[in-house]
Parts: C-alpha cells; sequence; structure tokens
C-alpha cells in the first residue's frame, strides 16, 4: 500500500504545533512580554501554584533554598515560565540551559560553580542529559558539592569542590524518561496539565491587553476553545487573528472574526488542524480505528513517534478521541464521529463532509 506520500504532511509550518518557534518569543533577547512574572499572574494549574507558593515562602521563611523541583508536561504549557516565576518569587538569580546543551561534566562543573547561594538553576529538557554530566549531577544536587578529577594516570588527582546551595528546577515532557536516581532527587515534583477553555480564554485575554489587541469575551473564547489546552499556542493564534481583524474588522477581535480567521487556517471548532485529521484519518482507513502500534503510526504518517506523543496525543486523548491501548492506539467512537466516520463499520468512507 502506497499510501505514505498522500499523508505527508506540512510540519514545518503548523501553526498548532506546540514547541516553541522565534515568532512565540517577541524580542530577540528572549525577553517575552507575554510571560507573566510573578505567581500571581500565571493563569490556571491552581493546584501546582498553591503547592509552590507553599514551599517558596516556607524555604525564604527559613532562609534555605528551596528544594529541587521537577516540572513535567507537554510542550508549551508554561514549564519555562513557571521557573523563571520560581527564582523571580524568591528574589534570586537564574542561569537557563538545556539537556542537549550541556556536552561535558566540565560543562556542568563551569555552570554550578558560578552559581550564587540560593540561585536557580534551570534545566529544560532534563530527560536528555548524557550520562557523565548525569553523574556529575547527583552529588551536586545531594550535597552541593563536585569532584573534579584533573590528569591522567599517576598524575590524576582529585578535588572536592563545596557548591553554593542553589535549587535545581528540571523541565521534561517525559518524567518517564528519566533515570531513577536522577528523579529520586528532586525533592518536588509538578505536573502541569492541559488547561480548560476559561483559564485560555483569560490567558488571551491577558496577553491581547498587553499586545493592544481589542478582544471581546465571546473572540478570546472561540480561540481558547481552538487552541488544544495550551496557552502557547493561545498566544500564537491570537497573534495570527489580530491580522484578519485589522484588515477586516478596524481591529477588533469578535467571535466571528475569530471563525472566520480560524477556518481560513484550518483549525477546526475544537483546535485539530489538518495533520490531526489526517493521523486519525489514517488510522480508521487503514487501520480499522486501530489499535496500531506507535511506530507503525508514526511511519504511516511520515512524523517522528516522540512528536506523535509529544503534540498529537496529549490533546487527542484529553478530548477523548484518542485511547491508548496496551495493543496500540484506538480512535474512539467520538473521534469518528467528529471525522464524519461511521464507527464499527470496515472499509469506512466518510458519511457526510465531517462534522467541520
Ligand atoms: N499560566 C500561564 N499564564 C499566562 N501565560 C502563560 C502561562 N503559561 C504559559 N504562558 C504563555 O505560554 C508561552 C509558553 O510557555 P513556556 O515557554 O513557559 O512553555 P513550556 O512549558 O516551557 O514549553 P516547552 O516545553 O516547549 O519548553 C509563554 O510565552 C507564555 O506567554
Ligand atoms: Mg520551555
Amino acid at each position: 500500500m502506497d499510501f505514505q506520500n498522500d499523508f505527508e504532511m506540512d510540519y514545518e509550518n503548523r501553526i498548532v504545533d506546540t514547541h516553541e518557534i522565534p515568532e512565540d518569543n517577541l524580542t530577540m533577547d528572549n525577553d517575552n512580554p507575554l510571560r507573566p512574572k510573578t505567581l500571581g499572574d500565571y493563569i490556571g494549574q491552581d493546584k501546582v501554584k498553591e503547592n509552590l507558593k507553599i514551599y517558596i515562602d516556607a524555604a525564604m521563611q527559613r532562609g534555605e533554598s528551596l528544594d529541587h523541583v521537577l516540572l513535567y508536561g507537554p510542550p508549551g504549557l508554561g514549564k519555562t515560565t513557571l521557573s523563571q516565576i520560581i527564582a523571580n518569587e524568591l528574589g534570586v538569580n537564574i542561569r537557563i540551559t538545556s539537556g542537549p546543551a550541556i556536552e561535558k561534566p566540565g560543562d556542568l562543573a563551569a555552570l554550578l560553580t558560578n552559581l550564587n547561594e540560593g540561585d536557580v538553576l534551570f534545566i529544560d529538557e532534563i530527560h536528555r542529559l548524557n550520562r557523565s554530566v548525569e553523574e556529575i549531577l547527583y552529588p551536586a544536587m545531594e550535597d552541593f558539592a563536585i569532584d573534579i578529577i584533573t590528569g591522567k594516570g599517576q598524575m590524576a588527582a582529585s578535588y572536592h569542590l563545596p557548591l553554593p546551595r542553589f535549587t535545581l528546577v528540571g523541565a521534561t515532557t517525559r518524567a518517564g524518561q528519566l533515570t531513577a536516581p536522577l528523579r529520586d532527587r528532586f525533592g518536588v515534583t509538578l505536573r502541569l496539565e492541559l488547561y480548560s477553555p476559561e483559564e485560555l480564554s483569560t490567558i488571551i485575554t491577558r496577553s491581547a491587553g498587553i499586545l493592544n489587541v481589542d478582544i471581546d469575551h465571546d473572540g478570546a473564547l472561540e480561540l481558547a476553545s481552538r487552541s488544544r489546552g495550551t496557552p502557547r499556542i493561545a498566544n500564537r493564534l491570537l497573534k495570527r487573528v489580530r491580522d484578519f481583524a485589522q484588515v477586516l474588522n478596524n481591529g477588533k477581535v469578535t467571535c466571528d472574526i475569530a471563525r472566520t480567521a480560524l477556518d481560513k487556517m484550518e483549525i477546526d471548532e475544537l483546535g485539530l488542524d489538518q495533520n490531526d485529521r489526517r493521523m486519525l484519518e489514517s488510522m480508521i482507513k487503514f487501520y480499522n480505528g486501530g489499535p496500531v502500534g506507535l511506530e507503525t503510526l508514526a511511519a504511516a504518517i511520515g512524523e517522528e513517534a516522540v512528536t506523535i506523543e509529544d503534540v498529537y496525543e496529549p490533546y487527542l486523548m484529553q478530548i477523548g478521541f484518542l485511547q491508548r491501548t496496551p495493543r496500540g492506539r484506538c480512535v474512539t467512537a467520538e473521534g469518528y464521529r467528529h471525522l464524519g466516520y461511521d464507527f464499527g463499520k470496515s472499509n469506512n468512507q466518510p458519511t457526510l463532509f465531517g462534522n467541520n
């Protein structure tokens, strides 16, 4: 069966991709004005905020550094933002790096020895640290010290280097890929959830205020309900819809304008774009709705398995269109209906032109 080409997708310009793209940051210095700076400005994630506030207050009252914090959840939900808020609330500096950027143990040693007492070291994609670097991190996190070995053979010498008491904030989309020794060294583990449309509409209204965009309540809610539970997408859609509003409606974003713009961008009323629909459709047409294994599915639609897991699945599962079973992924009856197919019928043809 040669359907590979039919299902090649346009990933490069996928507006609902949850990963960061340069235009998400409005300024070159990475100081995105849409990023809330305090816990009070950070919308949603109430459980996470409540707990974090207590840990931060307690640490500050004792005059100690905050325990190491692990943040996990799908891309674009606010892990980087939250790490900056943590440093801000603690009144300390933050150093930002990522797992793949730290290549050698020496790179990490340099970062650690340059920290001040109480500082936050943020390591994004911490599941991608290499082994030799990770091993330096264990004693650094636990004993606030590292052992550095210089020279070789008889000339080798080991130095025990004490470090300031710092707070490591690690972020990952996949907590399951962290090694057990690393995971165990975090005192606080917080899981970020997809946002509700109401929360996203508050985020959109706040961002619109910062960007000077005139948007009404229904316009914000319409954008919110198509943002896949993800603030990064909500902000991105707002910027695109602003252009339509400017040309078609004197700059005012209403429900109608939001709808027109999103329809033109082929993002349906639930936030699914062509890629989501094609993935579900290929599962229905070629695998009878599943179960189909992740790798098979990835090959069929010409996409990486990790992207399917990180980007497509969290939202499709959240809205109940996709299920993960031990034998593979399945499209649910709801998913069939949304795409306009009959559930439980083989050799499926769309009943109508779909529901969208
Ligand atoms: N709770 C929130 N309230 C308001 N805006 C938010 C919130 N969370 C995230 N944002 C906005 O969403 C954007 C993306 O957030 P952020 O970069 O922190 O995501 P992330 O979880 O670090 O993603 P990644 O996993 O891709 O690094 C930010 O620029 C910010 O404007
Ligand atoms: Mg980030």
